[in-house]
């Protein structure tokens, strides 16, 4: 069963000179019970798409459905059965995390003790904080207490824009181990992020760029269908290895990745490993580390960005 379908959604801002095509009809589905993540850059049109979705936003053309409800003629409806974290911070500073959550839970008719079940795992981390001014909250527990908000009515379908931006890596884990346990209580959860490695704790993702889907699938399936080859190469500092290999033949692209160089070439090119080493030692490299490594998510992005018409 589809939680959400979406056709030819196109949203424009502005007029004239200053128009931006914010989401250029975008097509995308997603199944009931999984965690469905966009992924893009700031800026690739995730808000737009969410706050169409969310009904908060009408699209110019194209049209929805969540869980069945169209979008424009049932937005109340849909209104009750989603949660929407948005990704700047939502809630109200001033007052208290127990207020904010009482609050949330008012505007849909319900109390914090008829939801708790479904936030305990959540809420009991932040709990002791109760009485504190959301304001005065750290990064991490901000998030929390948001995505409690968003769940005290229990919706059916979890939106989060950018739920990890600006949180630290050891919260991020946790983070998404709880949208895990949300999963497995049946809720759908459709994530907006800008980290490529979160894609792979999706179960499937929508990769964008510049208001457009370039690809749909599980993660798995993206990066065995990666068509090149990829050598990860250390040889000292990163850029001094990135310029050199800018210079190498037969190559098809090169690019910084973390601690590395990801040197693609063609399956069929003449490219052997040894060759590298040969090239970067004749320039002055020693130390030189290559290794064939599998496609990232990371790696199939760029690719995509770089072969828009192949696909
Ligand atoms: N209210 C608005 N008025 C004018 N332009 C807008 C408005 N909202 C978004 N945009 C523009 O539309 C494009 C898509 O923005 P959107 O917020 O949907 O993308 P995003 O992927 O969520 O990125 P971000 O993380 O930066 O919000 C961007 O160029 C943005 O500047």
């Amino acid at each position: 069963m589809k939680s959400i379908i979406a056709n030819s959604l196109t949203k424009t801002y502005g007029k004239g000179k200053e128009k931006i095509l914010a989401v250029d009809d975008v097509s995308f589905d997603v199944n009931n019970g999984e965690i469905f993540g966009l992924i893009g850059p700031d800026g690739a049109g995730k808000t737009s798409i969410f706050r169409m979705l969310t009904t908060v936003l009408l699209p110019d053309s194209g049209s929805a459905s969540v869980e069945n409800f169209d979008m424009v003629n049932d937005y109340k409806k849909i209104r009750q059965i989603v949660g929407y974290m948005p990704g700047k911070f939502s809630l109200y500073q001033d007052l208290t995390v127990e207020e904010n959550l009482s609050f949330f839970a008012s505007v849909f008719n319900t109390s914090i003790q008829e939801n708790y079940d479904l936030i305990k795992d959540i809420y009991i981390q932040i709990e002791p904080f109760k009485d504190r001014k959301a304001g005065a909250l750290s990064g991490g527990m901000k998030q929390k207490l948001a995505l409690c908000c968003a769940l005290i009515h229990r919706p059916n379908i979890l939106f989060l824009d950018e739920p990890t931006t600006g949180v630290d890596p050891v919260s991020r884990k946790e983070f998404w181990e709880m949208l895990q346990r949300l999963k497995k209580q049946g809720i759908t959860i459709v994530v907006a992020t800008p980290y490529m490695d979160e894609a792979t704790l999706c179960d499937r993702i929508a990769l964008m760029q510049h208001g457009k889907i370039l690809s749909v699938d599980t993660p798995d399936r993206m990066s065995d269908a990666y068509p090149d080859l990829i050598f990860e190469v250390k040889a000292g500092r990163t850029s001094s290895v990135l310029r050199a290999l800018e210079n190498f033949e037969p190559k098809k692209n090169v690019y910084a990745y973390g601690e590395f160089v990801h040197l693609i070439a063609e399956s069929n090119a003449n490219f052997s490993t040894s060759s590298v080493q040969e090239y970067l030692k004749k320039s002055g490299f020693t130390n030189i580390e290559i290794n064939p490594v599998k496609a990232s998510i990371e790696d199939c992005f760029i690719r995509l960005l770089s072969h828009k018409n192949e696909y």
